[in-house]
């Protein structure tokens, strides 16, 4: 994916400062972002703002999400929850690249406890530059979708 995109972020009290580097980061490359907060420093509940990013993917508002807490795990597993959303977790590129080549994730969650800022960019791009090879793995995708009954 090369082309400009629209990009959903949010995260918990604990990502604050990551998520506002991942938005420079990510304006910088020329794609537009949406960054839902929360703002201020205060103890939040990550549920909130992994669904509320994920539904801005799935209206198609957005083009792809990218949501952060302390490890990247509870906002990811929020986010899936909202039915369309295929999230995963990553700590390192390949992975990043993987979930896009091969699972089609249409949003990814980031570690903010996990990571330090410059591992989480170098995530964020491979995730943006990466496109879904569909074939065989179009097949599986549609038996993830399936799942959601
Ligand atoms: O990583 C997280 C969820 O997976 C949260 O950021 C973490 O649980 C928040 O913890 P605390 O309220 O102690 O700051």
């Amino acid at each position: 994916m090369s082309s400009s995109l629209r990009i959903v972020l949010s995260s918990d009290h604990a990502a604050i400062n990551l998520r506002r580097a991942v938005a420079a980061h990510v304006t910088s490359r020329g794609h537009e972002v949406l960054d839902i907060g929360p703002e201020t420093p205060e103890s939040t509940h990550y549920p909130d703002h992994g669904a509320a990013a994920a539904r801005h993917v799935t209206s198609g508002d957005c083009a792809l999400g990218i949501v952060l807490c302390g490890t990247g795990q509870g906002i990811m597993m929020a986010a899936n929850k909202v039915a369309g959303i295929r999230c995963g977790v990553c700590s390192d590129a390949f992975s990043a690249r993987m979930i896009r080549a091969h699972n089609d994730a249409n949003m990814l969650a980031l570690g903010a406890r996990v990571i330090g800022d410059g591992v989480a960019l170098d995530i964020v791009d491979a995730f943006l530059d990466t496109a879904f090879e569909g074939g065989r793995h179009a097949t599986r995708v549609d038996m993830i979708m399936a799942l959601e009954g």
